[in-house]
């Protein structure tokens, strides 16, 4: 049986504040820490445990072993590291940075004794702060949770427990194919979608009085604090470069096509299938199946599974209840 830890929450945001509120209501004894005041005082204000002092959070999570959750934008999490190891050096740690690999490298670097498994919860608004969090974000979102070959997979499964005790379910990947995927289905919208922003934008008040459900749909994540697109977009460099290029090439195939034929039956016809895929994926019927987490290729086959588009529903001792494409 896997012990229900306490949890301590670093940056109490969109993300760390449904953290926070989530954990509570899973019945888990739940505090946590940031530098905002307003952020603070908000969550005080609603009956939970916060404050301003983050290595006094963190020591209280190495007097209980509880596990601690990074939540706070990728420029911030090198110093928070730091703090880690000054004042729970062996902490349980996971994060919900919305880029893995540049984090991983950051914790070997800087908390090296530290615990960790990371992951990223697939939900969000374009909301910030405090007041954006929701104790539901999570509820039947993907929740990447980080396979490497050197994760101990006793707390692998913990952390995986944690994210499904929030609603979430857990798609296990390495960091570098959770980049990778990111980079097309999140961080190359965010681009897009600032991109349309701007070119709606400059057709000016016409367009703007025009403007309706495309618009508002397309563009709807350039709302979001441009620190932490920025912070997850650039930190996400190579994955991106790729997709991009290949948003460019089609761009350019279209343009060409428009040009000389009139014709964007492949462009269009290309996007409908695409988007039917998606609707097509989260339809499907999923077939049930039991993973040993003790057998001796158990990161391979979970890792398998979260390439396939499977995930975890649930976890007991050392099996894993999940669901495959
Ligand atoms: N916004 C999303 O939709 C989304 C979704 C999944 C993951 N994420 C990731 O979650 C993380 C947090 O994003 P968010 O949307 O909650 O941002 P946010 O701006 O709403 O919250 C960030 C919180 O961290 C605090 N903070 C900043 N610097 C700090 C420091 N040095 N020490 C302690 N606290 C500090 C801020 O005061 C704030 O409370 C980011 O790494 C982001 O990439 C975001
Ligand atoms: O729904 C939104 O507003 C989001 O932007 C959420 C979103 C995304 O889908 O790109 C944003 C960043 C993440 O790391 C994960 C999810």
């Amino acid at each position: 049986m896997t012990p229900v830890r306490d949890v301590c929450v670093i940056g109490l945001g969109l993300i760390g504040g449904s953290v926070l509120r989530a954990a509570a209501a899973a019945k888990r004894t739940a505090w946590g820490a940031t530098t905002s005041e307003s952020d603070a005082a908000a969550a005080r204000a609603q009956g939970y445990d916060a404050g301003t002092d983050v290595a006094a959070a963190l020591r209280r999570a190495a007097e209980n072993d509880a596990l601690v959750v990074l939540a706070v934008p990728l420029p911030v999490v090198d110093e928070t590291l730091h703090l880690v190891a000054e004042h729970a050096p062996n902490a349980l740690l996971t994060d919900v940075t919305s880029v893995k690999s540049p984090v991983l490298r950051a914790v070997r670097r800087w908390a090296p004794e530290a615990r960790y498994v990371g992951g990223h919860p697939m939900a969000g608004t374009a909301q910030s702060g405090w007041d954006a969090g929701d104790a539901e974000l999570f509820r039947d979102s993907p929740w990447v949770v980080e396979i490497e070959d050197d994760t101990d997979l006793v707390l692998w499964a913990e952390v995986a427990e944690f994210a499904i005790s929030l609603g979430a379910h857990v798609v296990p990947l390495s960091a570098s194919a959770h980049d990778e995927a990111v980079a097309r289905i999140s961080h190359l919208p965010h681009l897009l979608a600032a991109i349309l922003a701007t070119v709606g934008a400059e057709g000016g008040p016409v367009a703007m009085s025009l403007a309706a459900g495309s618009f508002r749909d397309g563009t709807r994540v350039a709302g979001s604090r441009p620190e932490l697109v920025r912070a997850m977009t650039e930190g996400n460099r190579e994955a991106l470069l790729s997709v991009v290029d290949d948003a460019l090439g089609r761009l350019g195939a279209a343009r060409g096509s428009l040009a000389s034929t009139g014709g964007l039956a492949k462009t269009i016809q290309a996007g409908h299938q695409g988007a039917q895929a998606f609707a097509d994926h989260r339809a499907q019927d999923r077939v049930g199946v039991q993973l040993s987490l003790a057998a001796p290729d158990a990161r391979e086959a979970l890792r398998a599974l979260g390439e396939r588009g499977g995930r975890v529903t649930g976890i007991s001792g050392d099996q894993a209840t999940a669901e495959s494409s």
